[in-house]
Protein backbone atom coordinates (compact mmCIF):
# COMPACT_ATOMS: atom_id res chain seq x y z
CA UNK A 1 0.00 0.00 0.00
CA UNK A 2 0.94 3.48 -0.63
CA UNK A 3 0.75 4.62 2.88
CA UNK A 4 3.02 2.09 4.33
CA UNK A 5 5.80 3.15 1.87
CA UNK A 6 5.51 6.29 2.97
CA UNK A 7 5.95 5.16 6.51
CA UNK A 8 9.10 2.41 5.79
CA UNK A 9 10.54 6.13 3.81
CA UNK A 10 10.09 8.28 7.47
CA UNK A 11 11.81 5.19 8.80
CA UNK A 12 14.26 5.05 6.73
CA UNK A 13 14.62 9.37 7.30
CA UNK A 14 14.84 8.84 10.98
CA UNK A 15 17.28 6.20 11.61
CA UNK A 16 20.10 8.10 9.12
CA UNK A 17 18.83 11.23 11.50
CA UNK A 18 19.70 9.34 14.55
CA UNK A 19 23.41 8.28 12.81
CA UNK A 20 23.99 11.72 11.67
CA UNK A 21 23.19 13.21 15.05
CA UNK A 22 25.29 10.60 16.51
CA UNK A 23 28.03 11.53 14.31
CA UNK A 24 27.95 14.90 14.75
CA UNK A 25 27.56 14.22 18.51
CA UNK A 26 30.70 12.05 18.90
CA UNK A 27 32.34 14.14 16.66
CA UNK A 28 31.80 17.63 18.62
CA UNK A 29 30.68 19.16 15.29
CA UNK A 30 28.70 21.97 15.11
CA UNK A 31 24.75 21.05 13.69
CA UNK A 32 24.12 22.48 10.21
CA UNK A 33 22.17 25.39 10.04
CA UNK A 34 21.29 28.64 7.90
CA UNK A 35 22.77 31.20 10.82
CA UNK A 36 25.31 32.69 9.42
CA UNK A 37 27.80 31.01 11.86
CA UNK A 38 27.21 27.69 10.20
CA UNK A 39 29.87 25.97 7.42
CA UNK A 40 27.85 26.45 4.42
CA UNK A 41 29.14 27.53 1.46
CA UNK A 42 27.37 29.44 -0.85
CA UNK A 43 26.24 28.80 -4.18
CA UNK A 44 25.25 31.85 -6.03
CA UNK A 45 27.19 35.37 -6.14
CA UNK A 46 25.58 38.35 -5.48
CA UNK A 47 28.07 41.67 -5.96
CA UNK A 48 26.07 42.59 -2.97
CA UNK A 49 27.46 40.37 -0.46
CA UNK A 50 29.67 43.18 0.97
CA UNK A 51 27.02 45.43 1.42
CA UNK A 52 25.53 43.86 4.40
CA UNK A 53 27.63 44.59 7.54
CA UNK A 54 28.65 40.90 8.49
CA UNK A 55 26.75 41.15 11.59
CA UNK A 56 24.14 43.47 12.03
CA UNK A 57 21.80 44.31 9.09
CA UNK A 58 21.23 46.92 6.09
CA UNK A 59 18.00 48.37 4.49
CA UNK A 60 17.11 47.93 1.21
CA UNK A 61 17.65 51.67 0.46
CA UNK A 62 21.34 51.29 2.05
CA UNK A 63 22.36 48.34 0.11
CA UNK A 64 20.92 49.88 -2.91
CA UNK A 65 22.75 53.31 -2.47
CA UNK A 66 26.15 51.03 -1.99
CA UNK A 67 25.68 48.88 -4.55
CA UNK A 68 24.39 51.14 -7.41
CA UNK A 69 21.58 49.23 -7.98
CA UNK A 70 18.05 50.94 -7.47
CA UNK A 71 16.05 50.03 -4.37
CA UNK A 72 13.39 48.37 -5.85
CA UNK A 73 15.75 46.29 -8.07
CA UNK A 74 17.93 45.27 -4.66
CA UNK A 75 14.68 44.07 -2.91
CA UNK A 76 13.16 42.27 -6.09
CA UNK A 77 16.76 40.37 -6.40
CA UNK A 78 17.42 39.99 -2.60
CA UNK A 79 14.14 38.02 -1.97
CA UNK A 80 14.32 35.90 -4.72
CA UNK A 81 17.64 34.97 -3.34
CA UNK A 82 16.34 34.71 0.26
CA UNK A 83 13.93 32.05 -0.69
CA UNK A 84 17.46 30.11 -1.26
CA UNK A 85 18.43 31.15 1.85
CA UNK A 86 20.91 33.30 0.52
CA UNK A 87 20.52 36.32 2.90
CA UNK A 88 17.40 36.77 4.89
CA UNK A 89 15.12 39.54 6.13
CA UNK A 90 14.69 39.35 9.90
CA UNK A 91 12.24 42.14 10.35
CA UNK A 92 10.52 43.35 7.42
CA UNK A 93 12.82 46.23 5.11
CA UNK A 94 15.86 44.73 6.80
CA UNK A 95 18.79 42.78 5.51
CA UNK A 96 21.29 40.52 7.29
CA UNK A 97 23.35 37.57 6.12
CA UNK A 98 23.01 34.17 6.19
CA UNK A 99 25.51 31.23 6.02
CA UNK A 100 25.51 30.75 2.13
CA UNK A 101 25.60 35.03 1.46
CA UNK A 102 28.26 35.36 3.89
CA UNK A 103 30.44 32.84 2.74
CA UNK A 104 30.45 35.23 -0.47
CA UNK A 105 32.34 38.01 2.04
CA UNK A 106 34.80 35.30 3.94
CA UNK A 107 35.37 32.85 1.11
CA UNK A 108 36.91 35.11 -1.61
CA UNK A 109 37.19 32.30 -3.90
CA UNK A 110 33.96 31.58 -3.68
CA UNK A 111 32.76 34.81 -5.29
CA UNK A 112 34.85 33.76 -8.33
CA UNK A 113 34.10 30.10 -8.85
CA UNK A 114 29.83 31.13 -8.70
CA UNK A 115 31.58 33.91 -11.74
CA UNK A 116 32.73 31.22 -13.06
CA UNK A 117 29.72 28.92 -13.21
CA UNK A 118 27.37 31.58 -14.57
CA UNK A 119 29.20 32.93 -16.98
CA UNK A 120 30.89 30.37 -18.62
CA UNK A 121 28.42 27.04 -17.70
CA UNK A 122 25.16 28.79 -17.25
CA UNK A 123 25.18 30.34 -20.90
CA UNK A 124 26.22 26.78 -22.36
CA UNK A 125 23.33 24.30 -20.49
CA UNK A 126 20.76 26.93 -22.42
CA UNK A 127 22.37 26.11 -25.68
CA UNK A 128 21.55 22.24 -25.40
CA UNK A 129 20.27 21.97 -28.50
CA UNK A 130 23.24 22.18 -30.53
CA UNK A 131 23.83 19.06 -29.34
CA UNK A 132 22.74 17.93 -32.47
CA UNK A 133 24.92 19.48 -34.21
CA UNK A 134 28.89 19.46 -34.89
CA UNK A 135 28.86 23.16 -33.28
CA UNK A 136 29.65 22.93 -29.18
CA UNK A 137 27.13 24.71 -27.01
CA UNK A 138 30.66 27.37 -25.68
CA UNK A 139 31.18 27.99 -28.91
CA UNK A 140 27.77 28.90 -29.74
CA UNK A 141 27.41 30.97 -26.50
CA UNK A 142 30.39 32.65 -26.94
CA UNK A 143 30.10 33.79 -30.45
CA UNK A 144 33.23 31.54 -30.73
CA UNK A 145 35.18 29.04 -33.13
CA UNK A 146 37.87 28.94 -30.80
CA UNK A 147 38.23 26.18 -28.24
CA UNK A 148 37.43 26.41 -24.97
CA UNK A 149 40.61 26.73 -23.00
CA UNK A 150 42.28 28.85 -26.45
CA UNK A 151 39.31 31.25 -25.85
CA UNK A 152 39.42 32.15 -22.00
CA UNK A 153 43.34 32.66 -22.49
CA UNK A 154 42.04 35.52 -24.87
CA UNK A 155 41.11 36.91 -21.30
CA UNK A 156 43.40 36.79 -18.60
CA UNK A 157 40.75 37.74 -16.46
CA UNK A 158 38.34 34.40 -17.52
CA UNK A 159 41.55 31.97 -17.32
CA UNK A 160 42.64 33.57 -13.93
CA UNK A 161 39.10 32.94 -12.81
CA UNK A 162 39.13 29.46 -14.19
CA UNK A 163 42.14 28.32 -12.16
CA UNK A 164 40.93 29.45 -9.22
CA UNK A 165 37.71 27.59 -9.24
CA UNK A 166 39.73 24.44 -9.47
CA UNK A 167 41.32 25.32 -6.38
CA UNK A 168 37.94 25.83 -4.62
CA UNK A 169 36.65 22.67 -6.80
CA UNK A 170 40.17 20.62 -5.15
CA UNK A 171 39.23 22.35 -1.56
CA UNK A 172 36.07 20.39 -1.13
CA UNK A 173 36.02 17.00 0.47
CA UNK A 174 35.76 14.34 -1.88
CA UNK A 175 38.06 16.24 -4.41
CA UNK A 176 40.88 16.89 -2.12
CA UNK A 177 44.70 15.87 -3.32
CA UNK A 178 44.94 14.03 -0.33
CA UNK A 179 42.93 11.08 -2.21
CA UNK A 180 45.55 10.68 -4.82
CA UNK A 181 48.57 11.61 -2.35
CA UNK A 182 47.53 9.06 0.28
CA UNK A 183 46.13 6.20 -2.70
CA UNK A 184 49.02 5.76 -4.91
CA UNK A 185 52.67 4.17 -4.02
CA UNK A 186 54.63 7.10 -4.19
CA UNK A 187 56.62 6.57 -1.33
CA UNK A 188 58.01 3.48 -3.16
CA UNK A 189 59.47 5.59 -6.22
CA UNK A 190 63.04 6.07 -6.30
CA UNK A 191 65.16 8.86 -4.48
CA UNK A 192 64.51 12.26 -6.72
CA UNK A 193 61.88 10.56 -8.88
CA UNK A 194 60.39 12.69 -11.15
CA UNK A 195 56.71 13.71 -11.83
CA UNK A 196 55.22 15.47 -14.68
CA UNK A 197 51.83 16.94 -13.63
CA UNK A 198 50.65 17.45 -16.71
CA UNK A 199 47.62 20.43 -16.99
CA UNK A 200 48.42 20.92 -13.46
CA UNK A 201 47.17 24.39 -13.13
CA UNK A 202 47.94 26.11 -10.31
CA UNK A 203 50.09 22.67 -8.85
CA UNK A 204 47.86 22.05 -5.90
CA UNK A 205 48.45 18.15 -6.57
CA UNK A 206 52.44 18.30 -6.95
CA UNK A 207 52.11 20.93 -3.70
CA UNK A 208 50.82 18.11 -2.05
CA UNK A 209 53.12 15.50 -3.10
CA UNK A 210 55.74 17.21 -2.83
CA UNK A 211 55.14 18.35 0.62
CA UNK A 212 54.62 14.95 2.04
CA UNK A 213 57.08 13.17 -0.26
CA UNK A 214 60.45 14.94 0.20
CA UNK A 215 62.39 12.18 -1.95
CA UNK A 216 59.98 13.85 -4.72
CA UNK A 217 60.70 16.23 -7.84
CA UNK A 218 57.28 18.00 -9.36
CA UNK A 219 57.08 19.21 -12.78
CA UNK A 220 53.92 21.46 -13.48
CA UNK A 221 52.93 21.93 -16.79
CA UNK A 222 50.35 24.43 -18.40
CA UNK A 223 49.09 27.59 -20.31
CA UNK A 224 51.26 30.11 -20.01
CA UNK A 225 49.25 32.69 -17.46
CA UNK A 226 48.10 29.72 -15.28
CA UNK A 227 52.06 28.57 -15.19
CA UNK A 228 53.13 32.30 -14.20
CA UNK A 229 50.21 32.65 -11.40
CA UNK A 230 51.47 29.14 -10.14
CA UNK A 231 54.92 30.23 -9.63
CA UNK A 232 54.02 33.18 -7.50
CA UNK A 233 51.87 31.23 -5.22
CA UNK A 234 53.86 28.44 -4.65
CA UNK A 235 55.17 28.01 -0.90
CA UNK A 236 58.63 29.41 -1.38
CA UNK A 237 60.03 26.14 0.77
CA UNK A 238 58.88 24.36 -1.93
CA UNK A 239 61.12 26.19 -5.01
CA UNK A 240 63.11 23.69 -6.64
CA UNK A 241 61.09 20.35 -6.03
CA UNK A 242 57.90 22.13 -7.58
CA UNK A 243 58.74 23.22 -10.78
CA UNK A 244 56.43 25.33 -13.05
CA UNK A 245 56.96 24.80 -17.25
CA UNK A 246 55.21 25.89 -20.03
CA UNK A 247 54.05 23.14 -22.20
CA UNK A 248 51.22 22.70 -24.84
CA UNK A 249 50.35 19.17 -23.57
CA UNK A 250 49.47 18.47 -27.73
CA UNK A 251 53.04 18.97 -28.62
CA UNK A 252 55.76 16.37 -27.77
CA UNK A 253 56.71 16.32 -24.02
CA UNK A 254 59.66 17.81 -23.28
CA UNK A 255 60.45 15.83 -20.21
CA UNK A 256 62.18 12.83 -21.29
CA UNK A 257 62.76 9.39 -18.58
CA UNK A 258 60.08 11.10 -15.72
CA UNK A 259 58.88 8.11 -13.89
CA UNK A 260 55.34 9.13 -13.63
CA UNK A 261 53.31 11.44 -16.04
CA UNK A 262 50.42 12.60 -14.21
CA UNK A 263 46.93 13.71 -15.61
CA UNK A 264 44.30 15.13 -12.97
CA UNK A 265 40.96 15.65 -14.38
CA UNK A 266 42.74 16.66 -17.54
CA UNK A 267 41.13 14.19 -20.61
CA UNK A 268 37.60 14.77 -19.82
CA UNK A 269 37.45 17.93 -21.39
CA UNK A 270 38.57 16.69 -24.31
CA UNK A 271 37.29 13.86 -27.42
CA UNK A 272 38.78 10.83 -27.94
CA UNK A 273 40.32 11.94 -30.49
CA UNK A 274 42.31 14.66 -28.63
CA UNK A 275 42.98 12.40 -25.40
CA UNK A 276 44.57 10.25 -27.95
CA UNK A 277 47.37 13.28 -29.33
CA UNK A 278 47.95 13.86 -26.40
CA UNK A 279 49.01 10.27 -24.76
CA UNK A 280 50.56 10.04 -27.99
CA UNK A 281 52.51 13.10 -27.48
CA UNK A 282 54.33 11.87 -24.33
CA UNK A 283 55.58 8.51 -26.40
CA UNK A 284 59.05 9.95 -27.62
CA UNK A 285 59.97 11.02 -23.74
CA UNK A 286 58.98 7.52 -22.28
CA UNK A 287 61.25 5.45 -20.99
CA UNK A 288 60.35 1.58 -20.01
CA UNK A 289 58.26 1.09 -17.17
CA UNK A 290 57.30 4.55 -17.08
CA UNK A 291 53.76 4.99 -15.59
CA UNK A 292 50.28 7.35 -16.83
CA UNK A 293 48.55 7.68 -13.98
CA UNK A 294 45.70 9.78 -14.50
CA UNK A 295 42.84 11.15 -12.19
CA UNK A 296 39.43 11.28 -13.09
CA UNK A 297 35.73 10.43 -12.73
CA UNK A 298 35.25 6.65 -13.36
CA UNK A 299 31.48 6.65 -14.15
CA UNK A 300 30.22 3.15 -12.60
CA UNK A 301 27.37 1.43 -14.21
CA UNK A 302 23.37 2.72 -14.03
CA UNK A 303 22.10 2.71 -10.52
CA UNK A 304 25.89 0.91 -8.62
CA UNK A 305 26.06 3.97 -6.64
CA UNK A 306 24.07 6.50 -4.94
CA UNK A 307 21.51 8.44 -6.66
CA UNK A 308 22.92 11.85 -5.66
CA UNK A 309 26.76 10.67 -6.69
CA UNK A 310 24.93 9.38 -10.10
CA UNK A 311 23.65 12.77 -10.66
CA UNK A 312 26.47 14.44 -9.97
CA UNK A 313 28.63 12.70 -12.63
CA UNK A 314 25.82 12.80 -15.39
CA UNK A 315 25.53 16.61 -14.72
CA UNK A 316 29.77 17.02 -15.38
CA UNK A 317 28.84 14.03 -18.19
CA UNK A 318 26.57 16.98 -19.94
CA UNK A 319 28.76 19.64 -18.76
CA UNK A 320 31.80 18.39 -20.77
CA UNK A 321 29.65 17.77 -23.55
CA UNK A 322 28.55 21.55 -23.86
CA UNK A 323 31.58 23.01 -23.04
CA UNK A 324 34.12 20.45 -24.93
CA UNK A 325 31.75 18.07 -26.78
CA UNK A 326 33.44 15.82 -24.37
CA UNK A 327 32.34 12.88 -21.77
CA UNK A 328 33.37 11.45 -18.86
CA UNK A 329 34.59 8.34 -19.00
CA UNK A 330 34.06 4.37 -17.50
CA UNK A 331 36.45 1.97 -17.05
CA UNK A 332 36.36 0.15 -20.28
CA UNK A 333 36.75 3.51 -21.52
CA UNK A 334 39.36 4.10 -20.38
CA UNK A 335 41.45 0.94 -21.23
CA UNK A 336 40.16 1.53 -24.78
CA UNK A 337 41.49 5.22 -25.12
CA UNK A 338 44.88 4.16 -23.79
CA UNK A 339 44.93 0.75 -26.05
CA UNK A 340 43.79 2.99 -29.25
CA UNK A 341 46.46 5.22 -28.49
CA UNK A 342 49.10 3.07 -28.05
CA UNK A 343 49.17 -1.03 -27.60
CA UNK A 344 52.08 -0.49 -25.47
CA UNK A 345 50.23 1.82 -23.11
CA UNK A 346 49.60 -1.78 -20.66
CA UNK A 347 46.19 -0.79 -18.91
CA UNK A 348 46.70 -1.96 -15.10
CA UNK A 349 43.12 -0.82 -13.63
CA UNK A 350 40.92 2.01 -12.37
CA UNK A 351 39.98 2.02 -8.84
CA UNK A 352 38.01 4.80 -6.54
CA UNK A 353 39.63 5.41 -3.12
CA UNK A 354 36.79 5.75 -0.28
CA UNK A 355 35.99 8.98 -0.17
CA UNK A 356 37.09 10.77 -3.22
CA UNK A 357 35.31 11.27 -6.44
CA UNK A 358 37.73 10.82 -8.56
CA UNK A 359 39.65 6.95 -9.69
CA UNK A 360 43.26 6.36 -10.12
CA UNK A 361 43.72 4.87 -13.51
CA UNK A 362 47.07 3.57 -14.28
CA UNK A 363 49.13 2.54 -17.45
CA UNK A 364 52.47 1.22 -17.54
CA UNK A 365 54.89 1.96 -20.88
CA UNK A 366 55.91 -1.18 -22.52
CA UNK A 367 57.95 -0.06 -24.74
CA UNK A 368 61.52 0.11 -24.94
CA UNK A 369 61.99 3.58 -24.36
CA UNK A 370 63.40 6.27 -27.17
C1 LIG B 1 40.04 20.96 -15.53
S1 LIG B 1 41.58 21.76 -15.33
C2 LIG B 1 42.38 20.67 -14.19
C3 LIG B 1 43.50 21.33 -13.46
C4 LIG B 1 44.24 20.48 -12.43
N1 LIG B 1 44.86 19.32 -13.01
C5 LIG B 1 43.31 20.10 -11.29
O1 LIG B 1 42.95 18.92 -11.18
O2 LIG B 1 42.93 20.99 -10.51
C6 LIG B 1 42.43 21.41 -16.87
C7 LIG B 1 43.76 22.12 -17.00
O3 LIG B 1 44.30 21.86 -18.31
C8 LIG B 1 44.99 23.03 -18.75
N2 LIG B 1 45.14 23.01 -20.21
C9 LIG B 1 44.19 23.19 -21.15
N3 LIG B 1 44.70 23.09 -22.38
C10 LIG B 1 46.02 22.84 -22.23
C11 LIG B 1 47.10 22.60 -23.13
N4 LIG B 1 46.90 22.59 -24.47
N5 LIG B 1 48.33 22.34 -22.64
C12 LIG B 1 48.53 22.32 -21.29
N6 LIG B 1 47.56 22.54 -20.37
C13 LIG B 1 46.31 22.79 -20.84
C14 LIG B 1 44.10 24.15 -18.24
O4 LIG B 1 44.74 25.40 -18.22
C15 LIG B 1 43.69 23.63 -16.87
O5 LIG B 1 44.60 24.04 -15.89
Amino acid sequence: MASSRILELSSIIATNTERIDGFLTSHGFPYPTFEIDAPLQAIVHFDIASSVPRSGRATFGQISSSCGLTESDTRQLLRHAMTNYIFQEPEKGYVSHTASSVALVDVPMMGRYVEMVSSELWPTATTALHLTTKIQAFNVANHTNRPFYEEIARFPDRASRFAVAMDLINASESMKPIHVVENYDWAGLKENAVVIDIGGSHGQISIALATKFPHLRCIVQDIKGVIAEGKDMLPEHLNGRVMFMEHDFFTEQPVKNADIYFFRWVFHNWSDKYCIKILRSLIPALKKGASVVINEFCIADPGMIPLHKEKELRSYDLGMKSLFNSKERESEDWENLLKIADRRFLFKGARVPAGSSLAIIEACWDGDGQ
